[in-house]
């Protein structure tokens, strides 16, 4: 495909976005129908949609439409490419640009536009952030790193990084975890690689791996992983020591991989469902790494940023709640209740350890800590709750 038919390629799948259908699903479907791409043009075309999605806003105004063909003028022209040189009509180019569309567009307003956050979400946003909203806007505006976790129970960081470069990855230590790789060059090898096939490595951002190196784990522990989704966080935790491991989640299909990936990284974990979690409690710790608005993470799932209600944060809120109050009732004396978010909202961080402690008296928090987006990672927060032992 040349370059401009990668675009228009994109155009046609925003369209399909754009009209409702989940990013992933519109770029599945048009993969089915173009079995002439190679797996350079599907990269490329997918890094187009995706690179939209980001900046889906600051794009439509510049481009002068919310439609595929707006959002890619849109990145003609932020990126100082001459529109003329891609909508051409020759092949399978986008076809020439019509004297309204060129005439459409202007620059984005300062704030919430330009920095691409819903205008009802920006009062929120910035006042969690303070003086670090508009850089951390910005930086949610680019692609995110790729981060790879060392399985130290299988591995060391050197052998690892000797490892993936001899399959074409090049990575260097990312200071953010002493498990944590970044891939500077040949991400897209990584499945293929032998130290992935092997459970050497798992992809992993590396705030989520400080957030579990921070965890107080002992071996002999009985850890609950109550959110446990595809296991990221269950395997990390495996990793530290030897703990009896347990996962659960509200939506088990989303637990499917994680028996393979437990056997694949050589641990044991027990999936529970809801009545496996009461009868196996209590538990020394359980993580809680909650729904959430993903803000942290909005890089890697950009669609989360366009997608998010008012109605939508409220409930996330109240699940968010409900989740802490349950989970702290299958705690053990003097147990660790973490909880965990990929969101850079106060309201849905330390609102709600305030909240926690104000509904539970006895409780306090005994560690807190954020991870901006700006120091290379996704955002994160993460707090650890104890009850003290008199009211135990
Ligand atoms: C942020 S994701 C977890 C990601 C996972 N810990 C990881 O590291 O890959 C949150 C998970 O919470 C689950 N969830 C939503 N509501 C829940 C609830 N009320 N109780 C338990 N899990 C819930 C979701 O299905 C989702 O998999």
């Amino acid at each position: 495909m040349t370059p401009a038919a990668r675009v228009q390629a994109a155009i046609e799948i925003l369209d399909v976005y754009l009209a409702g259908k989940p990013a992933e699903q519109a770029l599945t479907g048009w993969a089915r129908l173009s079995r002439f791409a190679g797996s350079k043009d599907r990269a490329a075309v997918r890094d187009h949609v995706f690179d939209a999605l980001r900046a889906q806003r600051s794009l439509a105004a510049l481009g002068g439409a919310a439609t595929g063909r707006g959002l890619m003028l849109g990145a003609c022209r932020r990126d100082g490419v001459d529109p003329a040189t891609i909508f051409t009509g020759e092949g399978h180019a986008p076809v020439p640009l019509a004297a309204e569309e060129l005439a459409a567009g202007h620059l984005p307003a300062e704030g919430a536009e330009a920095l691409d956050i819903p205008d009802w979400l920006w009062p929120d946003f910035s006042a969690s952030l303070g003086e670090e909203a508009d850089a951390a806007a910005r930086t949610l505006q680019g692609r995110a790193p790729v981060h790879l976790r060392v399985n130290l129970a299988k591995t060391d960081r050197a052998a690892a990084i000797e490892a993936l470069a001899a399959d074409g990855v090049v990575c260097e230590p990312h200071p953010g975890s002493e498990t944590a790789l970044d891939v500077t060059e040949g991400a897209r090898r990584i499945r293929n690689s032998a130290a992935y096939l092997e459970g050497r490595v798992e992809l992993q951002d590396a705030a989520s791996q400080a957030l579990v190196e921070a965890l107080p784990l002992t071996d002999g522990m009985r850890v609950l992983d109550y959110c446990a989704g595809g296991g990221g966080k269950t395997l990390a935790m495996g990793a530290r020591g030897k703990l009896e491991l347990f996962a659960y989640d509200a939506a088990p299909n989303r637990m499917r991989d994680l028996p393979e990936r437990a056997a694949r990284a050589g641990l044991a974990v027990e999936i529970l469902d809801g009545d496996g979690v009461a009868r196996r409690a209590p538990f020394d710790l359980v993580l809680c790494d909650v729904p959430c608005s993903g803000s942290g993470a909005w890089r890697r799932a950009p669609e989360g940023k366009w997608r998010l209600t008012p109605e939508m944060l409220d409930d996330l809120a109240a699940t968010q709640a409900d989740i802490l109050d349950l989970a702290a009732g299958l705690l053990a004396p003097g147990g660790v209740l973490a909880y965990a978010t990929c969101s850079l909202l106060t309201r849905e961080n330390g609102d709600q350890i305030s909240g926690f402690l104000a509904r539970h008296p006895g409780w306090r928090c005994v560690w807190r800590r954020s991870w901006s987006v700006a120091a290379g990672t996704d955002g994160f927060f993460s707090a650890h709750l104890t009850r003290d032992a008199k009211a135990s």
